[in-house]
């Protein structure tokens, strides 16, 4: 049977610049060609200045980002409307060491030691303080009301923004609810500039709401005076449907319960759901933990505080707006400070068929993956938005489910036709859908579904390129476009550039969003315009807790620093061309060595191992010197799938070289070990990716298991630099990398290459025969701008990671694991 490999083909399809300008060359007759989706940073911006799709019927325009970003700058915390009295700060006779981030004024709290945060009145950074016992409790709220910055092994650091405060006013938090919880974990009491703060961004916030029932826009709010101002507005009030279903055009009915809806694949959904009320309340009570009652003891808010508050039903007033003018009506509520939530009654949705699909029973969710699902359906409503899980932590089920808990048509969109296929078959693997309702569009695939409501999985590309449509694809979105839809799922939603979310957005006419991701960042900065295009960010799940909790494989990360010879280094220095520069210091024969070491190091120990290089000259030269199977744009695809298999299968190949490609939804359990010996300037995305191949260890649950991710980093140069800040993303989530300045016993390897002056100087003569292109990336236009930009970046902001002392063990938080003692006895770790 052919292993499974989730579109690890993926990127096998060719470079990103090869693709984006394939698009652009009109081929004789219309070809669909969705062959790639490399989205990377570079390849972004070739595709953003796509056309819009033919005949795209425009539902809902996406909101203008200066008026978004207006409104978001309205609320900072330096901003006018922030007003609170300077606070009276006392110097002492430190106070010249801490400046202004002097904060003895702020008084701590009698039990301050018991509580488990502290919070900056500066700039809304919360301290959290991970090894408290109230530590999980806080973190949950924490993730709900702020973003995650920051998450090693003893202090966590949340920030509060605009964003992150919407989002938790869309899960339905209260800013009362926000500010007295924060208030009694806080060992401080909150500063009355975040309490101003909070209010300014929550009063705006989701007070008003744009819900679709029986396919009909109601604006919705609590508050009715809230209303009452907007139908006094000129532009949306004009807009209400005169005479609605109350007369008034006002409708006032009982808010949904929370918790009312079960979402498939929970222990809810297997039992407790069905128990009387009474049984339902004593399970719960039984199950409550002593650390429950430590919270309760802290913050006050035990577990019947939160029942009386589940059973107070407020009155949600609402008017009709038709639906051309829904854009209008955003805007304007946008222009008055009033960001509209967007949320889909689906169990009130009686125009658009049932899809019948169910988990099926074997289907257990994993606890973050119902508390990502419970933050999208908290109200008994989908909320559009994005859920982060790490890479492997199957996002994939979590959009099934939610697909399961709706139960209308799906659309879901991914990064390339393998992932499409690898999406139908999770969807047949993991629900009762019938096969025949769930229809695959790409350029060999065309077909509708059976029945009134159905599944259809497409690309990107296939949905946004409009410009050479065959007479099949036209029907086909013709199809997506003509109906409506209950959920759009977006997959890997970091690699996608903004524009493409617009054109998709507004040609498909669907009642909710949902976008999945690893790595919510982006270099380019674009990742405020997916709050808008997409929804805020629901869910962000700790990397290190789910390791823990061996869901994914725990990782020991190590750069190994690697001298440059001489001859090589002065080549290097001299060099004027920045391609051959970078050849130079890839090429290292150090480099080479420490590669060829740690290869047969991890395969006598049973690993299997990816070298990684984005440099296809590099990739083909160790692999052919090695003797090892590679892979890059240009390998076949049969010989791709017979090298893949066999790494899988065969213990005789336990070492692939991969170029760029394999850096995204590669699945392969068996990969426990990773070199990567070049990469994408400082790009912290493609690291974290990365290491999601292997984070996903068929081992990772064995005892002791570690898997191993190291970066080979030629010494004093231009690599250094990229490689700290490709490990900012890792860092914040708790990896801590260790150097290596020596691997121990390489000097006694049999065989070690170029260990002779004569073999070197042959190598660097090679070297410096390549012209400028072999210095390049797959399909990458070196653009030196770019690569100044990051300096200046980093030289704006500071480098964010730390370099660690001691033992990795101590570090990774893996005392007396198997692991460490591994590397101690192979590497000679030093600083
Ligand atoms: N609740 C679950 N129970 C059992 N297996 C699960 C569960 N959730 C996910 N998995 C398995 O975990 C593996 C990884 O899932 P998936 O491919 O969806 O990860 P991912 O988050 O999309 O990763 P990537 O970002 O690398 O693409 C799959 O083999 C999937 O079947």
């Amino acid at each position: 049977m052919p292993p499974k490999r989730k579109g690890a083909i993926a990127g096998f399809a060719g470079s990103s610049a090869a693709t984006a300008s394939s698009k652009r060359t009109k081929p004789a007759a219309p070809v669909d060609d969705d062959s790639s989706d490399d989205y990377s940073t570079d390849s972004a911006s070739e595709i953003e200045d796509l056309a819009p799709p033919e005949g795209a019927v425009r539902t809902k325009k996406a909101l203008d980002k200066a008026t978004v970003n207006a409104v978001v700058n309205r609320f900072t915390l330096d901003s006018p409307a922030v007003t609170a009295a300077p606070a009276v700060r006392t110097r002492d006779s430190v106070s010249h060491l801490f400046n202004k981030h002097d904060f003895a004024y702020l008084h701590m709290k009698p039990d301050h030691a018991s509580r488990p945060l502290w919070i900056n009145p500066e700039n809304g950074i919360i301290v959290l303080e991970s090894f408290s016992p109230l530590a999980a409790k806080a973190q949950d709220f924490l993730t709900t009301i702020a973003e995650p910055m920051s998450r090693p092994t003893f202090l966590h650091e949340y920030k509060l923004t605009p964003h992150s405060l919407y989002a938790a006013v869309s899960v339905g938090l209260d800013p009362r609810d926000i500010i007295s919880v924060i208030d009694r974990f806080s060992k401080i009491p909150v500063p009355e500039k975040i309490i101003q703060f909070i209010t300014n961004c929550t009063g705006s916030y989701g007070k008003v709401k744009l819900v679709l029932k029986d396919n009909r826009y109601f604006v919705e709010s609590n508050d009715p005076a809230m209303l009452q101002r907007l139908l006094q507005d000129p532009i949306i009030g004009p807009a209400r449907i005169q005479g609605g279903d109350a007369g008034s055009g006002v409708i006032k009915e009982s808010a949904p319960k929370m918790g009312a809806l079960v979402i498939p694949g929970t222990k809810n959904a297997a039992g407790t759901a069905q128990l009387g009320g009474a049984a339902a309340a004593a399970e719960k009570k039984a199950a409550a933990t002593a650390a429950e009652d430590v919270f309760a003891s802290v913050t006050g808010l035990g577990d019947n505080d939160q029942d009386d508050e589940d059973e107070d039903e407020d009155a949600v007033h609402s008017f009709e707006i038709p639906s051309g003018e829904v854009e209008k009506v955003q805007k304007q509520c946008l222009d008055l400070g009033y960001p509209v939530l967007e949320e889909y009654d689906f169990r009130n949705d009686r125009k658009n068929s049932n899809l019948d699909i169910d988990l099926k029973p074997q289907a257990q969710i994993r606890s973050y993956q119902e508390k990502s699902l419970s933050k999208m359906f908290g109200n008994g409503r989908a909320k559009s938005g994005i859920i982060v899980l790490p890479c492997g932590a199957g996002k994939t089920l979590v959009g099934i489910t939610a697909a399961c808990t709706i139960k209308k048509s799906v659309v879901v969109l991914a990064t390339s036709s393998m992932s499409v296929v690898q999406w139908r078959q999770e969807f047949i693997k993991w629900s009762n859908i019938n096969p025949e309702q769930i229809a695959i569009f790409t350029s060999d695939n065309k077909d509708k579904f059976r029945g009134d409501a159905g599944i259809i999985v497409s690309t990107y590309s296939m949905v946004t390129n409009g410009r050479n449509r065959s007479h099949d694809s036209k029907k086909m979105m013709d199809f997506l476009q003509s109906r409506e839809w209950g959920l759009l799922i977006l997959d890997e939603v970091h690699v996608v550039p903004a524009s493409i979310f617009r054109q998709v957005v507004t040609s498909i006419a669907t009642h909710s969003k949902l976008g999945l991701t690893a790595t919510l960042l982006r270099e380019d900065d674009k990742i405020t315009d997916l709050n808008f295009l997409i929804g805020p960010k629901l869910y962000e799940a700790n990397w290190m807790e789910l390791a823990d909790q061996g869901h994914i494989a725990k990782v020991q990360c190590a750069e190994v620093w690697c001298p440059m010879t001489p001859e090589f280094y002065s080549e290097y220095l001299r060099e004027p061309d920045q391609r051959k520069k970078v050849l130079h210091y890839i090429m290292n024969p150090r480099k080479f060595q420490a590669a060829q070491f740690l290869i047969d190091y991890h395969e006598k120990r049973g690993d299997k191992i990816i070298v990684f290089s984005d440099n296809v000259y590099a990739l083909k030269a160790y692999a052919l010197k090695l003797q090892k199977a590679f892979i890059y744009g240009e390998t076949p695809q049969s010989e791709r799938l017979k090298i893949l298999e066999n790494f899988q299968l065969n213990d005789k190949v336990n070492t692939i070289f991969l170029s760029k490609i394999g850096d995204t939804s590669l699945d392969l359990p068996e990969a426990t070990c990773l070199i990567q010996i070049s990469s994408h300037y400082g790009s912290r995305r493609q690291e974290a990716q990365r290491l999601g191949r292997i984070l996903r260890a068929k081992r990772r649950n064995d005892e002791g298991f570690n898997a191993f991710f190291y970066s080979l980093v030629s010494k004093d140069t231009q690599e250094m630099f990229y490689s700290s800040k490709r490990q900012a993303f890792l860092v914040d989530q708790g990896y801590a990398f260790k150097v290596i300045t020596h691997l121990s016993g390489i000097e006694n390897l049999p065989g070690l290459a170029y260990s002779t002056l004569a073999e070197r100087k042959e190598l660097l003569a090679e070297v410096m025969l390549q012209n400028s292109d072999a210095g390049a990336e797959e399909g990458d236009d070196f653009d030196g701008a770019k690569n100044l930009s990051y300096n200046a970046n980093m030289k704006k902001r500071g480098a964010k990671y730390k370099r660690s002392m001691g033992r990795l063990a101590g570090v990774s938080g893996g005392d007396g694991m198997a692991g460490p003692l591994v590397w101690r006895m192979l590497l000679d770790a030093r600083v």
